[in-house]
């Protein structure tokens, strides 16, 4: 029997994404379709090199060829991706998804996360950038071991002068912290910190990325106003943890990206020090802050929870020393920052399944 393409197309209908709800033919994520007698190569283009479903996916594919097609068939599978972006046009030129980090209140570790959101993506085959637009305090500089830093510039063929990201991690990075001294209070006026976070996104060399991390100032004032008018955004996190406190500002937070005339998506919650475990029985989870209040505030919201980070002493040695904890691949934990990732790529995927793929 010969083996067709359109026998191998038509077996592949039979697998949906089940997150984009239509099926991988339709998707127009099987490319280069090669069949040599009864072996069959081809490859599947993801929306995202941090896809959760990626293997459930390429065994969904492998089964659908085997079933509908031959039992026999060699199949070989390459897994690529293609990051998509939003559908209503406007990007900036070269950053495919902005995604914002915010907490309604200070100190409750959205810096931790946006640091290990951008090492995981990146760590994913994500080009990856992270702006720290803090004005308070810049936590990016500690978190990278980039205190003191100075990024270089380049001129263009126009003549204007570009910041150049400082790459660590494989990921590009800008922080108001890079351009004051860390020893050193800066008094920022409301008018003069907006141009200043504008100039990290207008005039910086961020080449090409499918993700920006952009880690917020806590609250929601000034700086939220003029990225969420002056950029288009993908969507933003919000981190919370557990208190009451805590989340009383997240709701207020959370609210802020759903006003009129600012209308963000907001791509889920995160609560961070969620639980505490003892290293000693680490099966044991205490959930000292109060137990689910950061699901009840998503499901409250209709928003995604994207997961619990335990309260752990390798995360702040890992911010404490300039290397976020989920760079390392040994320590547990940074499977949990993979996961969210994973969760916070998977629902833009899904925000940007109308655009075309380009
Ligand atoms: N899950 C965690 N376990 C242990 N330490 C944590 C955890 N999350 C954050 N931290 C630590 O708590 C401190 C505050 O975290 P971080 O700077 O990320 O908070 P933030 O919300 O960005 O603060 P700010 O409001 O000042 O910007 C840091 O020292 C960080 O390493």
């Amino acid at each position: 029997m010969i083996i067709t393409s359109e026998q191998v197309l038509s077996a592949l209908k039979n697998v949906e994404d089940p997150d984009l709800k239509k099926d991988l033919v339709t998707l127009n994520m099987i490319k280069d379709l090669k069949i040599e007698g009864k072996n069959i190569k081809f490859t599947l283009e993801l929306t995202t090199p941090a896809c959760p479903l990626k293997d459930m996916l390429k065994n969904a594919c492998l089964n659908a060829v085997k079933h509908f097609v031959a039992a026999d068939a060699e199949v070989e599978i390459q897994i690529t991706s293609k990051v998509t972006k939003p559908a209503d046009g406007g990007q900036m030129k070269g950053i495919r998804n902005i995604i914002l980090v915010s907490s309604g209140k200070g100190g409750v570790g959205k810096s931790t996360v946006a640091s290990n959101l951008a090492v995981s993506l990146a760590a994913n085959g994500a080009k990856t950038g992270l702006i720290d637009a803090d004005i308070y305090g810049p936590s990016v500089p500690t978190m990278f071991d980039l205190v003191g830093a100075k990024p270089s510039a380049r001129e263009t063929e126009e003549g204007k002068t570009l910041i150049l990201p400082i790459e660590k991690y494989g990921i590009k990075l800008l922080s108001l912290g890079f351009f004051a001294d860390p020893d050193q209070p800066v008094p920022w006026r409301g008018p003069m910190a907006s141009n200043a976070v504008k100039q990290l996104f207008n005039d910086a060399d961020w080449g090409e990325l499918d993700y920006l991390i952009v880690d917020l100032p806590p609250g929601t004032g000034d700086i939220h106003i003029t990225i969420t008018q002056s950029f288009p955004i993908a969507g933003a996190v919000i981190v919370t943890t557990p208190q009451q406190v805590a989340l009383a500002d997240t709701r207020k937070g959370l609210a802020m990206f759903r006003m009129a005339g600012i209308n963000i998506p907001v791509l889920g919650v995160v609560e961070n020090m969620a639980y505490f475990t003892p290293a000693e029985l680490p099966e044991n989870k205490y959930y000292i802050f109060g137990k689910d209040g950061g699901k009840a505030l998503a499901a409250s919201f209709e928003v995604p929870f994207l997961g619990e980070i335990p309260i752990v002493q390798s995360i702040t040695e890992g911010g404490d020393q300039g290397s976020p904890v989920a760079l390392d691949k040994n320590n547990p934990l940074s499977d949990v920052f993979w996961d969210l990732a994973g969760k916070v790529a998977q629902q833009i995927a899904i925000n940007n399944a109308e655009a075309v793929n380009c």
